[in-house]
């Protein structure tokens, strides 16, 4: 097994014809376009920095030029890193039919070979419910435990917090991030590349452009560093992210060869900093990691699919680029008012991009999502110029906290920027159908009036539900509307001191709106908007 990859990996962002990630699995038809750029997912999109905002929408960047690669990971946008106007899309190419019916991968675990016969699960099976502290693998290998040993349990890592509130372990671990920043670019690329030379099978599970996928690894890396020692809030964050991955095909054997290829890549890139003590650090962390995102990836498959496929029956053009999709499930998708999925689209296999519902749950179990074509964005493009009914679609699981709280009597204050105006109004339909009146002040924001693509929508609804009201407000163009900043607006229309606050937008939006909220009285606990995840909401107190 070489050490250093033969082959590096292609530079991020860019495929190429001889990209490792095979043609197998791209569409029909689909000719690599050489270098073609490949757009980000689960970045901040830009309009200056502040607030990290990991959950993207329609927002598909280009990505930022490699030298700004490791600065990005939490606050990446349009001004950090993009030195060149973007690229437009590939063409997809003309696919109607649905996908093959891909083997469901709804086994998250193989076959228990070490239980009883009359407690293995198969495949297809439902599992017995877990007895308390199942685990399902051990996931780190690369530091076996003495013979006759047990890989440490969670609960069995010794952390003892210094006087700085941080743990050794959690310290030895920034230590490690601390060095390898400036050159984060380089260990992922090296990560990546001998994962892929040891595990070739592993290959096949990444999307072909690997340049996202670097980033999240670091992202994920650097959150877990940050809430080492903050246990409820470290297995929330990788419980969803264990969920999120049995999309992806990730099975509890991949974790030991990644744990395995990162500590390789960190002693490599860390050498100045790395120890026996260092590496001891990372192997608890990264098996502590990995076992909480294998629990709760098998605890979710008792009762979900990995995903849903999902029908193309509607598909209206509002804009020259924006389409309203809707979708059939094949199977139930519960969801909540306000919640978001990711997304994959036949055309660019393991690109997934995350979309807001419109509506409320509806009876007839279909799903909409308010789609913007951006420049680069290959999803939205797809999705937007090329899906036609009869299309299928993949869905992940639903996500996002930006719901309607129902125990209080509160009045709802929305914004809705651009297509961020899609959950608001299932945040309305959602008040409409729960029968409770309370008041519920929409303000919708376009940077032009032909941008209000959903105002016929939301008047309608202010028609028929006298506790609405709905006021479009215009930024960039010349509007018989309210014109202006929709915060500044907002603020003189203000205090709002009984109402909650619920923000959907683009993230400069949501920061601006966050920021005058809070200046005028409403409390940040009563703030909600997606895409701050859990974590970087409590360490920046923002809500
Ligand atoms: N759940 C959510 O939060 C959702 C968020 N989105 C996001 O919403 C965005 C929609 O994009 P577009 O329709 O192109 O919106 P846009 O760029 O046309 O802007 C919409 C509104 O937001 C305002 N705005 C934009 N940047 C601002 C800033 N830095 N500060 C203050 N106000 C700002 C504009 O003036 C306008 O009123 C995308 O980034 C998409 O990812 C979309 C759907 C759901």
């Amino acid at each position: 097994m070489p050490d250093t990859p033969a082959v590096a990996p292609e530079p991020s962002g860019e495929v190429t014809a001889g990209d490792t990630g095979g043609s197998r699995d791209r569409p029909p038809g689909w000719e690599p376009v050489a270098r073609a750029v490949v757009p980000e997912t689960e970045r901040d999109p830009g309009y200056g920095s502040g607030l990290p905002i990991s959950a993207v929408w329609q927002t598909e960047p280009p990505p930022p030029a490699p030298s700004s690669r490791w600065a990005p990971l939490y606050h990446s946008g349009y001004g950090g890193g993009v030195q060149s106007a973007p690229p437009e899309p590939p063409e997809p190419p003309d696919r109607r039919e649905p996908y093959a019916p891909p083997e469901r991968r709804d086994r998250y675990a193989p076959p228990d070979r070490t239980a009883p016969p009359d407690q293995q699960v198969h495949p297809g099976q439902q599992a017995p419910p877990p007895s308390r502290g199942t685990r399902h693998r051990r996931p780190v290998e690369t530091q076996p435990p003495a013979p006759g040993s047990a890989a440490p349990a969670r609960d069995q890592l010794p952390i003892r917090p210094t006087r700085s509130g941080a743990s050794p372990d959690t310290l030895l671990i920034r230590r490690t991030l601390a060095e390898i920043a400036p050159v984060a670019d380089k260990t992922t690329s090296y990560f990546y590349a001998l994962l892929f030379i040891r595990h070739p099978d592993l290959r096949s599970l990444f999307p072909v452009a690997m340049d996202v996928q670097r980033d999240r690894l670091f992202k994920a890396l650097l959150t877990a560093a940050e809430h080492a020692d903050d246990t409820a809030t470290l297995t929330e964050y990788l419980s969803h992210l264990g969920r999120g991955h049995r999309k992806y095909g990730t099975l509890p054997e991949h974790y030991p060869a990644v744990g395995e290829c990162l500590i390789a890549a960190l002693t490599r890139f860390a050498s100045d900093t790395w120890s026996e003590a260092t590496e001891a650090a990372w192997v608890r962390v990264y098996t502590t990691v990995s076992q909480i995102m294998i629990d709760a990836a098998a605890e979710d498959e008792r009762s979900s699919p990995a995903w849903w496929q999902a029908e193309v029956v509607g598909h209206e053009l509002r804009t020259r680029d924006i389409a309203v999709v809707t979708v059939r499930p094949e199977e139930p998708y519960p969801f909540l008012a306000g919640q978001y999925t990711s997304l994959e689209t036949p055309w660019w296999p393991r690109i997934w991009r995350n979309y807001s519902f419109s509506s409320a749950p509806r009876s007839d179990g279909l799903l909409s999502f308010h789609v913007k074509a951006i420049p680069a964005g290959w999803v939205s493009n797809a999705l937007v110029h090329h899906a036609r009914p009869g299309d299928v679609l993949r869905l992940g699981p639903p996500a996002g906290s930006m719901i309607v709280d129902h125990t209080t009597d509160n009045g709802l204050l929305c914004l809705g920027g651009g297509t961020g105006i899609a959950p608001i109004k299932a945040l309305v339909e959602d008040v409409a159908e729960h029968g409770r009146r309370r008041p519920v002040e929409v303000f919708y924001g376009a940077r032009h009036d032909d941008d209000l693509y959903d105002i016929d929508t939301m008047l309608g609804l202010q028609r028929s539900h006298p506790w609405l009201s709905v006021r479009p407000v215009v930024s960039d163009g010349p509007t018989r509307r309210l014109s202006g900043q929709l915060t500044h607006i907002v603020r003189e229309y203000g205090p709002w001191p009984a109402y909650d606050a619920y923000l959907s937008g683009p993230p400069g939006m949501i920061r601006s709106g966050v920021d005058t909220l809070v200046g005028i009285g409403i409390p940040s606990h009563r703030i909600r908007h997606d895409g701050i995840e859990e974590l970087t909401t409590s360490s920046t107190g923002r809500g």
